[in-house]
C-alpha cells in the first residue's frame, strides 16, 4: 500500500482528483486557492489558470473554506447556496505536523436535485430491501429447503438432484417412504425451489382431521353455513394455498368421500366452500406424501385409483435410514447441534463406538427416532461427549453380538467361553454341578475347559 503511494503519488493524485464528477478545491491556511480540479472549474464556469492564487471567497459563492482553516472543524454534508441552488459539500481542514496548513473542499452533490435523485434511488433500494425482508419475515409456511436435508449417501444426493429438476414445474409429486424419513422436508424444499416459493405453502395432515370436519377444513365455509359457523365464514386450506402449494400429508389416510371431493377440485381447478352458491377458482400445486402401500389400498378399495393417478405424476421414494447408513454420522452430528442449541447444553460429539452402535441399529422410526435418541442422550450425559451408556438400552450393542467384523464362529465361541466361566464360578468351582446347570456332560465340559484354557 505504502509502496503504491510512494511510487505513484502523482498518478494517484490525478486519478482521484481529476477523474469522475467530484468537484474538489484546496486552499491554504488563509483561504487562497492552491488547487481546483477541472470538474469544479467546469461547474463554476471559470478557467483553472485564473483561479489559482485567488481568495476562495472571490471564486466560490458563500464559501466557508477560509473559515474552516480558522476553526479547524470539519463540516460534513453542509448545504451551500451556489449558482442559484443548494449544493452539498464537505470541508475538511488539512493538518501537517499538528498545524493547519489549509483545507480541502469537496462537492458531494452539485445541486439538491442530484441529491434528491440519489436520495430517491437509495429510498427505492431501501423500500425494495424492506419488501424482501418482510417477505422473509412473513412465514409462508415452508421453512426448510434442500440444504436442511443432511446427507452424504449417493441415494439422497441423486434424489436431491431429481428434486431440483422437477421443482420448478407445476407437476404433482407423490413422496413415499417410511415415517420419519424426511418426506415433509422434501415437500418444503420442492416448494422453495418452485416459482411459487413466495406464495403460501399449506400443509394438511389428512390423518389428523376428523372426517366430519374435513370438508370445511379443506374447502372452507360461508357465513351461516351451519350452526356454530364463524361470522364472515372461513377459508379452507385450498383457498389459503391459492397460488402456492398444498401439501397433503398422509394422503393414504384420507377418507374416501374426501378423496372424491379433492379429485374434483384438482380436475376442475375450482372449490366450493360449504354453504357457497358458486365455486371459486383456485390454483394450487399438489404435493402428497404417504407411508402406506397405496396400490394395496386401491385393491381393497380404500383409495381411489383416479386420485392416485392424479397425484402420482412424479413419484419419489425416500429411502429409510437403514438403507443409507453412511448418512448416520453426519446426520447425528447435525442433529446433536440442533438439539444442544435448543436445550442449551454443551455437548460437542459422540464417542467413536457410539457411531458404530448407531449404524448397527435398524431405526424403524428413521431420522425422527435418531433425533429423539440423541436428545435423550444429551440429557443423560454428564460430559461433553455422548458415550455408549447414554444411549437407550435397545440401541446399546448386545455384548454377546460383539463387533460387526466378528465371524459367527468367533461369536459362538466367545459366548460359550463366557457361559462356562460363569457357570463354574456360580458352582464355586464344582465342575459336575456346572455341567449339570449347563445341561451338558462332564466330559464335554472338561473338553471345553481345556479348549478355552479356563
Ligand atoms: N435428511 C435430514 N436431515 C436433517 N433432518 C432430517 C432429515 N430427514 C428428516 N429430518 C428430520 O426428521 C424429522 C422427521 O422428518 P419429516 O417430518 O420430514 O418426516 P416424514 O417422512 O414427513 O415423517 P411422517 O411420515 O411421520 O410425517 C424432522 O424433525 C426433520 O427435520
Amino acid at each position: 500500500m505504502r509502496e503504491i503511494i510512494e511510487n505513484h503519488r502523482h498518478d494517484l493524485f490525478d486519478t482521484f482528483f481529476e477523474s469522475g464528477n467530484f468537484c474538489i478545491v484546496i486552499v491554504d491556511q488563509v483561504g487562497f486557492i492552491s488547487y481546483m480540479n477541472e470538474s469544479y472549474c467546469r461547474f463554476l464556469n471559470v478557467e483553472k489558470s485564473n483561479v489559482i492564487g485567488k481568495h476562495v471567497s472571490d471564486v466560490i459563492e458563500n464559501s466557508r473554506m477560509h473559515i474552516v482553516t480558522q476553526t479547524g472543524e470539519e463540516e460534513i454534508a453542509d448545504l451551500q447556496y451556489i449558482r442559484g441552488s443548494y449544493m452539498i459539500a464537505n470541508r475538511v481542514p488539512l493538518r501537517s505536523e499538528g498545524k493547519i496548513v489549509g483545507a480541502l473542499g469537496m462537492v458531494l452533490f452539485r445541486d439538491t436535485e442530484e441529491w434528491l435523485k440519489m436520495n430517491s434511488h437509495i429510498r427505492d433500494l431501501l423500500l425494495e430491501l424492506k419488501a424482501y425482508r418482510s417477505q422473509l419475515d412473513q412465514p409462508n409456511g415452508a421453512t426448510y429447503s434442500l440444504h436442511h436435508i443432511i446427507s452424504r449417501s449417493p441415494e439422497l444426493e441423486r434424489l436431491k438432484n431429481k428434486v431440483k429438476k422437477i421443482a420448478p414445474g407445476d407437476v404433482s409429486v407423490l413422496l413415499r417412504g417410511e415415517s420419519g424419513t424426511g418426506k415433509e422436508l422434501f415437500a418444503h424444499s420442492i416448494h422453495h425451489l418452485s416459482e411459487r416459493s413466495t406464495k403460501p405453502f399449506v400443509k394438511v395432515n389428512c390423518a389428523a382431521i376428523p372426517e366430519h370436519l374435513l370438508e370445511s377444513e379443506l374447502f372452507g365455509y360461508q357465513e351461516g353455513a351451519f350452526t356454530g359457523a364463524k361470522k364472515g365464514g372461513k377459508p379452507g386450506k385450498f383457498q389459503l394455498a391459492d397460488g402456492g402449494t398444498l401439501f397433503l400429508d398422509e394422503i393414504g389416510d384420507m377418507p374416501l368421500n374426501a378423496q372424491v371431493k379433492i379429485l374434483r377440485v384438482l380436475q376442475e381447478g375450482e372449490v366450493e366452500a360449504v354453504g357457497a352458491t358458486k365455486p371459486q377458482k383456485v390454483d394450487v400445486r399438489i404435493i402428497a406424501s404417504t407411508h402406506q402401500p397405496l396400490e394395496e389400498l386401491i385393491q381393497t378399495q380404500h383409495f381411489r385409483e383416479d386420485l392416485f393417478y392424479r397425484i402420482n405424476v412424479v413419484q419419489f421414494r425416500i429411502p429409510s435410514l437403514r438403507e443409507r447408513k453412511e448418512d448416520i454420522p453426519l446426520l447425528s452430528k447435525s442433529l446433536l447441534h440442533k438439539v444442544t442449541e435448543r436445550i442449551g447444553k454443551r455437548v460437542t460429539d459422540f464417542d467413536k463406538d457410539v457411531y458404530e452402535s448407531l449404524k448397527l441399529y435398524h431405526w424403524p422410526g428413521n431420522i425422527r427416532e435418531l433425533e429423539n435418541v440423541i436428545e435423550s442422550a444429551v440429557h443423560l450425559t454428564s460430559t461433553e461427549f455422548i458415550s455408549i451408556e447414554d444411549l437407550p438400552d435397545h440401541i446399546q450393542p448386545n455384548p454377546y453380538l460383539g463387533g460387526a467384523d466378528e465371524s459367527l464362529k468367533e461369536i459362538i465361541e466367545r459366548t460359550e467361553k463366557q457361559a462356562i466361566e460363569r457357570a463354574i464360578k456360580k458352582a464355586d468351582g464344582d465342575k459336575t454341578k456346572a455341567a449339570a446347570q449347563l445341561g451338558i456332560g462332564k466330559t464335554s465340559l472338561y473338553d471345553k475347559v481345556k479348549k478355552y484354557g479356563l
